[in-house]
């Protein structure tokens, strides 16, 4: 059972969007590994792809989830049943940090996408293209029609399933595209910069060093509209061994299984041996990573927790935030060494949303503070990190004369991979 695309109209506040015919569109079909088949129209690029198929249930902002790092490998099925209405804006369209303002990072990174009803015509102020269109450009699979109610309900009974999106005849037959599983490769290689770079703050207070996972573009302009000028460094650097130059750490998001990134482990263990003072913060996959080095163990949820209203319980105030999430791993609270406690919670499933140690300003959280898309209630926490910095640089005698030694050291201009 999938909807037809068949000539709907839908009025929008902007206008009347009509869809076109399914009759032009190639059959598609999404196959779960020893699973059901989803049939549908091809609307992305002719190729044949599988990954892990996951579900959002976010409501808008598809240009951003689908540029998110953190979706490397994955075949994205969204809930929402008609995406692609607003079209998708200009990556190259730059803020005055010069960091896109309307992607999380250059490139689509999800592997394909699957839609109850896409949208080919689009009406929106910064829309530069169709999300077809997009997607065949960037050589994304996708493909509409899709009972997506009835695909999810499958993924939450047996959890995010290898699939595989297939196209034209492939799509009739099983096909000899194999079942890739992305758990398996080093996907944080694959998204961290290759070689460090740094963005300048317009009037900088502080140098923060980010460890690069898989960043998203908002993470980087939280970091920055603080005035904090940052170094970005691949997820491998020895950061242990330049640290001591700068205010504070950040450690981002980024896809896969935290366990694969063995030596962001390794190096976070050594600088938190050797710095007790250090603020450090760490946001979704730079959570999980924090909580390794520091000795706890990270799971695979069943079908993880992707969507922008997710409850979550800050243990220390007993408020409730609602937050914006995309992940399948979580760090087993049961595990937290004794010098760390929850910080937060998810009121869903109950699962960790956060740590903070009991004596050092370190603390992260595996929801996203900041939000692209989502609402920004937790966005504090960038400021308690930089609290947390201003205490370390008064301790310290301020670090800004170091600011010579980073111009010199990495180039000025950021390099997109
Ligand atoms: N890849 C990790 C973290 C995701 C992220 O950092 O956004 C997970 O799926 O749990």
């Amino acid at each position: 059972m999938f909807s037809l695309l068949s000539k709907n109209v839908h009025k929008g506040a902007l206008g009347t969007v009509r869809h076109s015919s399914t009759s032009s569109l190639q059959k598609a079909a999404l196959r779960i590994q020893n699973g059901p088949v989803f049939k549908g129209y091809s609307f992305g690029a002719n190729k044949n792809v599988s990954g892990e198929a996951v579900f959002t249930t976010s409501l808008v902002g598809y240009p951003e989830s689908m540029t998110d790092p953190s979706y490397r490998g994955q075949i994205l099925c969204f809930t929402q049943p008609l995406i692609g209405n607003y079209g998708v804006p200009s990556s190259a369209v730059k803020d005055k940090y010069n960091l896109l303002k309307y992607f999380e990072s250059p490139h689509i990174q999800c592997k394909a996408i699957v839609v109850g009803d896409a949208a080919m015509e689009y009406s929106h102020w910064t829309a530069v293209e169709s999300l077809s269109d997009w997607c065949k450009r960037e050589g994304v699979a996708a493909i509409t029609g899709v009972d997506t109610r009835a695909l999810v309900s499958y993924l939450r009974e047996q959890g995010s399933s290898l699939s595989k999106l297939l196209i034209g005849e492939a799509a009739e037959s099983e096909s000899n595209t194999p079942y890739e599983d992305p758990s398996k490769l080093n996907l944080v290689s694959q998204v961290s910069t290759k070689s460090p770079f740094k963005i300048p703050a317009l009037s900088p207070k502080s140098n923060i060093l980010v460890i690069d996972c898989g960043v998203k573009e908002n993470i980087l302009r939280n970091l920055v509209k603080r005035d904090a000028s940052i170094t970005v460094v691949p997820y491998d650097f020895p950061v242990q061994n330049i640290i001591s130059n700068y205010d504070g750490l950040f450690i981002t998001n980024g896809p896969g299984d935290p366990t694969t990134c063995a030596a962001t482990i390794k190096n976070l263990k050594a600088t938190m041996a050797q710095n007790h003072d250090l603020p450090i913060m760490g946001i979704c996959l730079g959570h999980q990573l924090l909580a390794l080095a520091s000795g706890a163990h990270t799971l695979k949820l069943k079908y993880g927790n992707r969507a922008h209203n997710i409850p979550t319980l800050d243990l220390t105030t007993g408020q409730c935030h609602i937050t914006s999430q995309n992940h399948g791993y979580a760090v087993d609270a049961s595990t937290l060494p004794s010098d760390f406690e929850q910080y937060f919670i998810n009121l869903n499933d109950m699962s960790n949303e956060g740590m903070i140690h009991k004596t050092r300003p370190i603390f992260s959280t595996q929801f996203h503070p900041e939000a692209k898309g989502g609402p920004l209630d937790t966005s504090f926490l960038f400021d308690r990190f930089f609290e947390n910095v201003q205490t370390y640089q008064k301790r310290n005698h301020e670090t800004l004369s170091d600011l010579a030694f980073l111009t010199k050291e990495f180039p000025q201009e950021r390099v997109f991979f």
